[in-house]
């Protein structure tokens, strides 16, 4: 699978990076699905503004490219407030932490994304500045070095993590606002890709956005990944539009599978069909037959695998469904108990 399509995937080339920018976006109003969590959002924001407070922390968790880094830039503009990005494995000393701390100003919001990775210290360090809004700093070095407390400028603190398994519970429980964002569903991906394909100026039909977004593994990153290689074909192969007949042939060529699913995915259902006789097996022993960690398997890729139906999860492990077998092309034994269907 080309590589732009993977979900986890943000390293973008320059010029992707501008589009990606371009379409990310900007105000409650530009962003679809997540309804509820979406709703909720809109009257904190709305009731900070009014108390001209800052807004509780917040945390994002979910699989990646389902908006979380989105929803962080679109808070601290409805917010009127200024928005500093850093990450979990950026931030190795608590000094690095101050420095962004001390230069927040009222109601800024301080972006951590991966605040899984974030060091005990650090992490430590954080406590006291989310929950008083003070920091110790140490000054001046040698026999004079001494701690003094500072206040720090009432902040939001938004935290963004697709591990939220790893974020430990002093850490998870300041924050205020828990989200969990979901992936979303073909009807709203299309509407994401035609505002997408309106964004990038080309012309699409109806028809073919269903196609895109039917493919994109629940994630709008993906369908705007998919748009983007998708218009390439357009414009070389075609018209400069994109109509059904141009989007299959793209989608084809990019071996892109029907249900949208990536190579881990579909990795997935064929080690436990192939390996494990189609399940139950343990989190653990999968993860090692697949060669990935259990806690990426876990968060990553079987939400999707479940909520689209291809894996269940029972007390004795992972099993996958008929419609695995079907989407593989295999045949369910019989020893496993099952008929054919
Ligand atoms: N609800 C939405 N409507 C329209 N576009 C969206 C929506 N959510 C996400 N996108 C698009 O998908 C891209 C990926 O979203 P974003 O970077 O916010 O994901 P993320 O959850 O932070 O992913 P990661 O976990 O990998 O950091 C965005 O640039 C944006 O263009
Ligand atoms: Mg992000």
């Amino acid at each position: 699978m080309n590589d732009n399509l993977n979900p986890s995937n943000d390293n973008f080339s320059p010029e992707e990076f501008d589009v990606e920018k371009k379409l990310r976006p900007l105000s409650f109003d530009d962003f679809s699905g997540q309804d509820q969590v979406l709703e909720n959002l809109k009257i904190f924001v709305e009731a900070a503004n009014q108390r001209n407070e800052a807004l509780d922390h917040t945390l994002f968790h979910g699989p990646p490219g389902l908006g979380k880094t989105t929803l962080a830039h679109i808070l601290a503009s409805e917010l009127g407030a200024n928005i500093k990005v850093t990450s979990g494995p950026v931030l190795d000393k608590p000094g690095d932490l101050a420095g962004l701390l001390t230069n927040l100003d009222e109601r800024d919001v301080l972006f951590i994304d991966e605040i899984h990775r974030l060091s005990p210290i650090v992490e430590e360090y954080l406590y006291s500045a989310m929950e008083d809004y003070k920091i110790d700093i140490m000054i001046e070095s040698g026999p004079n070095a001494r701690t003094v407390q500072i206040n720090l400028n009432p902040f939001t603190l938004i935290g963004a993590t697709t591990r939220s398994g790893l974020l430990t519970s002093p850490m998870r429980a300041r924050f205020g606002i828990q989200s969990r964002l979901q992936y979303y569903d073909t009807e709203l991906l299309t509407t994401i890709t035609q505002r997408s394909a309106s964004i990038l100026n080309v012309p699409i039909s109806m028809e073919a956005a269903v196609e895109i977004a039917g493919r994109s593994r629940g994630t709008p990153r993906i369908s705007n990944a998919l748009l983007r290689r998708v218009r390439d074909f357009a414009q070389i192969k075609g018209n400069g539009s994109i109509d059904i007949t141009i989007a299959k042939f793209a989608l084809k060529a990019l071996n892109v599978d029907a249900h949208g699913l990536d190579e881990m995915d579909n990795k997935i259902l064929m080690t436990i069909i192939d390996k494990f006789k189609g399940g139950p097996v343990g989190i653990t022993t999968l993860a090692t037959a697949v060669s990935e960690s259990a806690e990426t398997i876990e968060e990553v890729y079987e939400p999707f695998l479940i909520q689209q139906g291809f894996i269940m999860r029972t007390p004795r492990g992972r099993e996958v469904t008929d419609l695995a077998y079907k989407h593989l092309g295999r045949v369910k034994s019989n020893i496993q108990g099952g008929l054919f269907n």
